[in-house]
């Protein structure tokens, strides 16, 4: 993977590697990011993947020998005046229930040393306007995860990274809280940098993406470009038919892999258009079929077509 420093990325690393421990595993392996400018980039990788690490890194919270530019500047050597142009969220916002969610925002704008004018305009982006003198200890959890937005936004940042932002969220605030993702880009500009386990979620929000396993990348690049490695890649089919054994054997000399699971064949095809003849096949060899269906590809089956496929990732 090529790091260009032309245009800069806003953020990027080259050959990023991390591990808790001298004898641990590398927890971050060699992981080179790059975040387009305007983009939003969608951080994707399964619980443990390393996603949290990477963000820690990418904000100077975990130390390391390896480069992290953010805005074409080396973290380390400009670190408090590059981190006052980046806000962020790090899992969920730590709030005083007592206090409004304008006084909450005041605490953080004393402890920065940033004006309170600010506040009601960004209360009134994340859709908190009405709510800006209520205690926070009545919020809901999407109302606390606007709020923890809110406050990543003061001081007008460029660049904004959300750690797992729709985590706990109900389908309400997943909705709202993809809203106003997209908002605060298309509207404000700002660059977002978002992790997420969803690949659904990152395909409906993000326009960049980079796809971690065991803190190595698989793939990166424009969420146009993972749909149509996506739909390139295999559709498992789940087939029923009143015989089994005779129908798996009957593919298999078609040169299909397939395995029974329970009452159920299973098979991958290249795409959905190969279903009609193969249903031609099973009829045409006096077997009947009860059912059969393509199954939706989840991110553990495009985790292991991109994992065989010699093109992808690193
Ligand atoms: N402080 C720590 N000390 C040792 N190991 C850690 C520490 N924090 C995380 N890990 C390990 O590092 C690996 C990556 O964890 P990380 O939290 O970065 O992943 P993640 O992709 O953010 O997962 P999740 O979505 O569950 O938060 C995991 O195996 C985790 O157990």
């Amino acid at each position: 993977m090529n790091i260009s420093s032309k245009p800069p990325f806003f953020m990027e690393t080259s050959n990023l590697s991390y591990r808790y421990s001298a004898k641990g595993p590398a927890v971050v392996d060699n992981l080179s990011l790059q975040v387009p400018e305007k983009s939003i980039y969608g951080f994707l990788g399964h619980n443990g993947a390393g996603k949290t690490t990477t963000i820690r890194l990418l904000l100077g919270l975990l130390n390391t020998v390896y480069p992290v530019k953010l805005f074409g500047q080396e973290l380390k050597q400009n670190a408090q005046g590059i981190l006052s142009r980046v806000g962020a969220l790090i899992e969920h916002p730590s709030l005083y229930g007592n206090l409004t969610a304008a006084e909450n925002m005041q605490v953080i704008c004393r402890y920065r040393r940033l004006s309170f004018g600010g506040i009601p305009g960004i209360l009134e982006t994340v859709g908190l306007g009405k709510h800006a003198n209520r205690k926070t200890k009545d919020f809901s959890t999407g109302m606390k995860q606007r709020l923890g937005l809110a406050i990543a936004l003061l001081g007008d940042p460029e660049l904004i990274i959300l750690d797992e932002p729709t985590n706990g969220l109900d389908p309400q605030g997943i909705l709202e809280m993809r809203e106003l993702i997209k908002k605060l880009n298309q509207e404000k500009g700002k660059t977002i940098f978002l992790s997420s386990h969803l690949l659904a979620e990152v395909e409906k929000v993000c326009t960049h993406v980079g796809i971690i396993r065991q803190g190595r990348m698989l793939f990166q690049g424009s969420v146009t470009q993972l749909t149509e490695l996506y739909k390139s890649s295999q559709v498992p089919v789940l087939i029923e038919t009143d015989d089994n054994e005779g129908t798996r054997k009957l593919l298999e000399q078609h040169g299909f892999e397939c395995r029974i699971e329970g009452l159920q064949l299973l098979t991958y095809l290249s795409s959905r258009s190969a279903i009609p003849a193969l249903i031609d096949q099973i009829r045409n060899s006096g077997i009947g079929i009860y059912q059969i269906k393509a199954e939706s590809k989840n991110l553990e089956e495009l985790f292991f077509s991109l994992h065989n496929d010699p093109n992808s990732g690193t």
